[in-house]
């Protein structure tokens, strides 16, 4: 392919001073080269000099304002979240309690009522079903025991407080309803746990086509508390030493993939073991694009 040619000296070299993907993708975003031809470059170029996949996720850990992750402009983009201490969101002012730079964290106040909590427990009781996590080679959803809870979805715009709630999220992340996955409910019980994960996909894995086929990559999370937790249960981002205890109407927003589609993986989380009780959780996530389903 001509095209690959013309770039082969630029990439030659900068796979020698070990140069990450997501580095050679920004730059030639910057001379405004299509992202997918540009992403097809990469890969082969990384498939026939080294044999190996494109690194895409296995970017260094570097300290904020330093070294080249800055230089090639990852990750010192501001957050899709508005900025201020209190977001209008659609019915409800929300109030920003807590911010953390990278991965960038936000704790937020007052997103949900006890009452909006309360009911979507009760509308998600009958429905709970063992949780399930991606098979990163095929794809299929499988129950494994790295996330021990039970769940359930609501159908978007499934009812008047499904909308409210929705449209929350919505002004929340900065994304626009449709980019939206429907709702995710979760019951912990005592000793339940999710392992530390990312919430994007591997761009590495074969089992993430079908994923990132719906709406391209998962951008940000948000997940919605719906009680308080007497005992373990915290929301953990092990790499930044970051611990959320959580609250009853109160959510955590994180968002983990900037505008040329890396994603970082600081991000990595888990939902602790709960020490007794119950945690339940409501999960909005958002996509690079509108999803399908
Ligand atoms: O339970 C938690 O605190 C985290 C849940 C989570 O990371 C997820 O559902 O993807
Ligand atoms: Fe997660």
């Amino acid at each position: 392919m001509r095209f690959a040619r013309e770039w082969a000296p630029w990439l030659a070299e900068a796979g020698k001073a070990g140069r990450s993907a997501r580095d050679l993708l920004a730059e030639m975003a910057r001379e405004r080269l299509d992202e997918t031809a540009a992403r097809e470059v990469i890969e082969e170029f990384f498939a026939r000099l080294t044999g190996a996949p494109a690194p895409w996720q296995r970017a260094p850990l570097r300290s904020l304002g330093k070294g080249p992750a800055d230089e090639a402009g990852a990750f010192d983009t501001d957050s899709r979240m508005p900025s201020g201490h209190v977001i209008h969101a659609v019915d409800r002012d929300v109030r920003v309690l807590t911010r953390v730079k990278r991965p960038i964290i936000a704790v937020l106040d007052n997103v949900l009522s006890a009452q909006e909590c309360d009911r979507m427990r009760s509308m998600g009781r009958p429905k709970l079903s063992r949780s399930k996590v991606m098979n990163t080679q095929t794809g299929d959803e499988m129950v494994m025991d790295i996330r021990t809870s039970e769940g359930c979805y609501f159908e978007r715009g499934g009812n008047e407080l499904i909308r409210r709630i929705e449209a929350r999220a919505s002004a929340i992340m900065g994304m626009a309803p449709e980019h939206g996955e429907p709702l995710q409910l979760v019951r912990y019980r005592a000793g339940g746990e999710y392992v530390p994960h990312c919430d994007f996909f591997p761009l590495d894995s074969p089992g993430s086509d079908a994923h990132l086929a719906i709406g391209g990559q998962r951008v940000s999370t948000l997940i919605m508390y719906l009680c308080d937790v007497q005992s373990g249960g915290e929301t953990v981002f092990p790499e930044i030493g970051f611990s959320y205890v959580p609250r009853k109407g109160q959510a955590l927003y994180f968002e983990y993939t900037d505008a040329t589609g890396a994603s970082d993986p600081l991000s990595l989380h888990a939902g602790a073991p709960l020490g007794s009780g119950e945690k339940w959780i409501l999960t909005k996530w958002m996509r690079e694009r509108a999803c399908v389903y």
